[in-house]
């Protein structure tokens, strides 16, 4: 069986971790920057950056029209940091002009944890993944605050200030983390996307 070819939206942010991430969890993964190459991939990642700049470069390089008729047909995407914030159907705390994609029914606090502190680490247990909790890399991350009943909680904070604060979510196709896993060199929650893809396809 071939890999599957999985696109990092590369208008923003930390593409280059990402691509080597997938690769190392068994797909072929690539740039996407244009509609043909979106069309040319099974799965998309959205990476950790600026939610507020992603939102105009989707616009500026006609991605969002595409990308919400693919998440429509089922492709599976996912989205990290600033990626759940476009995944999001309502973010707080955002900027008025931000626009994200015909995502998951859940309400994001962009740079929630900010509050507290901007960047912090913490091992976070997810459903569904085996092998202990990862190692999760906040950078001025949201949470979730509320789900759509359709919505499965993958992960939460365990301890400290923020404990119990959502930080992982799936709904069907969609995956979304409030951390970074392509920054830990741990490939399991990329090979959980793969998975994901794989089965989809
Ligand atoms: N590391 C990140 O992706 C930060 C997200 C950023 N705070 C935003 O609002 O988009």
């Amino acid at each position: 069986m071939t890999a599957p070819v999985i696109g990092v939206l590369a208008l923003q942010g930390d593409v280059r971790e990402h691509v080597a991430a997938l690769t190392a969890a068994g797909a072929q993964a690539r740039p996407v920057r244009r509609p043909a190459e979106l069309d040319a991939v099974d799965g998309l990642v959205i990476p950790g950056g600026e939610s507020t700049t992603i939102s105009k470069l989707v616009d500026i390089f006609e991605l969002r029209d595409p990308i919400d008729k693919r998440i429509a047909d089922g492709m599976p995407v996912y989205g990290s940091c600033a990626g759940m914030i476009m995944l999001a159907a309502e973010v707080l705390d955002g900027r008025p002009d931000q626009r994200g994609f015909d995502g998951i029914a859940m309400t994001v606090r962009r740079n929630a944890f900010g509050r507290q502190v901007d960047s912090f680490e913490a091992p976070v247990e997810i459903t569904g993944i085996p092998g202990g909790p990862l190692h999760a890399v906040f950078i001025r991350a949201p949470w979730v605050e509320r789900v759509g009943e359709n919505v499965e909680v993958l992960g939460m904070v365990s301890d400290g200030p923020a404990s119990g604060r959502i930080v992982a979510v799936r709904q069907h196709n969609l995956l979304a983390t409030s951390f970074h896993p392509e920054l830990t060199g741990d490939p399991r929650l990329h090979a959980y996307f793969v998975d994901l893809v794989r089965t989809a396809r």
